[in-house]
């Protein structure tokens, strides 16, 4: 495309947003809650989206007044927000009702598909039945105990490349790059094996592909609907880019394995046996489904890609959390950093020698490491992937009964304040804005949690704990999730030091989005461990 027409292009956009937007200000919506953050003024309600879209805190701020005004008094109100759409937010103690209310009342995945602009980033959505089946059949419970070693071996080999193994010197990380590597390198081991995994182009352009859904949804978001269609195609040049070269990589791979599982099918006798990964348990559940189209390589890169975009950037988000908050003198109420450091790695360190004797890492032993698994909720509490949470969008004709609150009309999205729910000195006491890392352990450990210890996993969801979700449509990944990141931290304690950070560098709020400082920088240098590397 030349230049004249690209500006072409760029100005019929444009005039078609202004268009758009000036329909959507005029529009009525009609609901039968309070709205926040509305002033006296001309075209209020727009004026209200633009400065929450202009002030880097305004739709935190905007939530917080809601949320300190209605929720607290058991009512719903109206969060106006452009790019994301308004949403009705719901008071926690209707959580449940939320959380299991039917797909055919409440759905999460129109709500899903808007926030990723699925139709120009996407081709498969990261919902469907064959990758929650999977997700639930192969990665957790024992089928996920038979894949710890494997995603031990990349944890240990990802840390060693981008961490370093310099004894000496201190080598200067920014927490955020270095662990979506580590993580999109483990997490593409269990889906399609080491081969792929350690292929540096494939890695790096998935890492460009993943930050440009996201990015390029939020820019696509902000354009009505009627122009969006142009705009897409105009901003999603580098993300289809960015597909095709790791599609590229990704087709012969599974095209060979889909071959080889279909002679095998026809010769059970033949001396090859398929990996135990992603690929291979998909191409089993389309035989089992009958389904040539599950079948198809094509399709089955597909599904790898959304997998990568569901997994891909929240467990980054979460080492890199954890990290800061870990880290930082300034974290905690109550213990110092080197109490707690000191406290983590003894448990690392007595649970590896007393249920690790091959030097593997296995649930059991995981499941152990309670204070490590605190620590984590604890960063899973104070970072919520967004300000809210549980979004549902409303289906039947009547609309959606709140019980005393008030029927939420068809075509709204529902949500859960999430931020502010975490925050909540009601629900965490008074130290609750502040890291408190053995928050639950305390309780498993003291005995006091002696009646119900999974309710304080990081695994289990609740109405006061929402950083999965809730209810019917709740992370299936958690699991995974969760065991991957405590053997992520296992290892960087048992084999690097990490300078302690002076000051914590504060949460970046974007539109809705919570994100760690991106130009950050850590200091971390190997342990020595008697010639041992584990
Ligand atoms: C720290 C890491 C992760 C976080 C914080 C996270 C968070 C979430 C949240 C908040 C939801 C929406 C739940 C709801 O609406 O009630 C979700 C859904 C989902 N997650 Fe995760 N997730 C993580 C890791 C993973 C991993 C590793 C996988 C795959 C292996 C995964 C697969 C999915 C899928 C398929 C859904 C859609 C479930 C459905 O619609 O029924 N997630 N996740």
């Amino acid at each position: 495309m030349n230049l004249t027409l690209e500006l072409a292009t760029a100005a019929t956009v444009v005039a078609s947003w202004l268009f758009s937007y000036l329909i959507y200000s005029q529009s009525k919506r009609g609901f039968p809650f309070p709205t926040v953050g509305l002033r006296n003024e001309l075209s209020a309600h727009v004026r209200t989206t633009l400065r929450n879209l202009r002030e880097a805190e305004g739709l935190k701020n905007a939530i917080h007044q809601g949320y300190s005004r209605f929720t607290k008094h058991s009512r719903l109100f109206v969060l106006p927000c452009y790019l994301n759409g308004d949403m009705v937010i719901v008071p926690r103690e209707h959580a449940s009702a939320i959380a299991n209310a039917p797909d055919s009342e409440l759905d999460p995945y129109p709500v899903a598909d808007e926030y990723m602009q699925k139709d120009y980033t996407m081709t498969i959505r990261p919902n469907e039945a064959i990758i929650i089946e999977t997700i639930r059949k192969h990665l957790t419970g024992k089928s996920l105990e038979s894949m710890l070693p494997t995603i031990e071996e990349e944890i240990e080999a990802s840390f060693d490349d981008t961490w370093g193994t310099n004894y000496d010197d201190w080598t200067e990380i920014h927490p955020w790059s270095a662990t979506i590597q580590i993580a999109s390198r483990t997490l593409n081991r269990v889906l399609s094996g080491p081969t792929i995994c350690r292929n540096p182009l494939y890695i790096a352009s998935l890492i460009s592909y993943m930050r440009d859904v996201l990015l390029d949804a939020v820019i696509i978001r902000a354009f009505p609907r009627i122009p969006r269609p142009v705009a897409a195609a105009f901003v999603t040049r580098r993300l289809r880019r960015n597909l095709k070269t790791f599609t590229k990589l990704m087709l012969p791979h599974v095209e060979e394995r889909v071959r080889q599982m279909r002679r095998k099918q026809e010769d059970p006798d033949l001396d090859w046996e398929a990996p135990n990964d992603f690929i291979t348990w998909h191409v089993e559940a389309s035989y089992r489904a009958k389904s040539a189209y599950e079948r198809d390589p094509y399709i089955i890169c597909e599904r790898l890609n959304v997998m990568n975009l569901v997994a891909g950037h929240t467990s980054p988000l979460a080492l890199s959390n954890f990290l800061i908050d870990f880290f930082s003198l300034d974290s905690s109420s109550n213990t110092a950093l080197e109490e707690r450091l000191a406290a983590l790695t003894e448990e690392v360190e007595r649970v590896y020698a007393e249920e690790c004797p091959n030097g593997q890492w296995t649930q059991t032993a995981l499941n152990k490491l309670v204070r490590v698994d605190s620590a984590l909720k604890e960063s899973f509490r104070l970072h919520p992937l967004s300000l809210k949470s549980v979004e549902r969008k409303v289906m039947g004709d009547t609309g959606f009964l709140i019980a005393d609150s008030g029927t939420v009309p068809k075509g709204s999205v529902v949500g859960l304040p999430i931020w502010e729910i975490h925050q909540d000195p009601d629900n965490y006491g008074p130290n609750a804005a502040s890291y408190d890392p053995f928050r639950y352990s305390r309780a498993i450990e003291t005995g006091a949690a002696s009646a119900a210890p999974k309710a304080y996993a990081a695994t289990t969801p609740s109405s006061d704990f929402l950083h999965f979700g809730l209810g019917r449509h709740a992370c299936p990944g958690r699991f995974i999730a969760v065991q991957m990141l405590k053997m992520d931290i296992a290892y960087l304690l048992r084999n690097y030091e990490v300078q302690p950070i002076a000051k914590k560098p504060p949460i970046l709020f974007q539109n809705l989005a919570l994100l760690p400082q991106k130009n950050f920088v850590l200091k971390v240098r190997r342990k020595q461990r008697d010639g041992c590397l584990k």
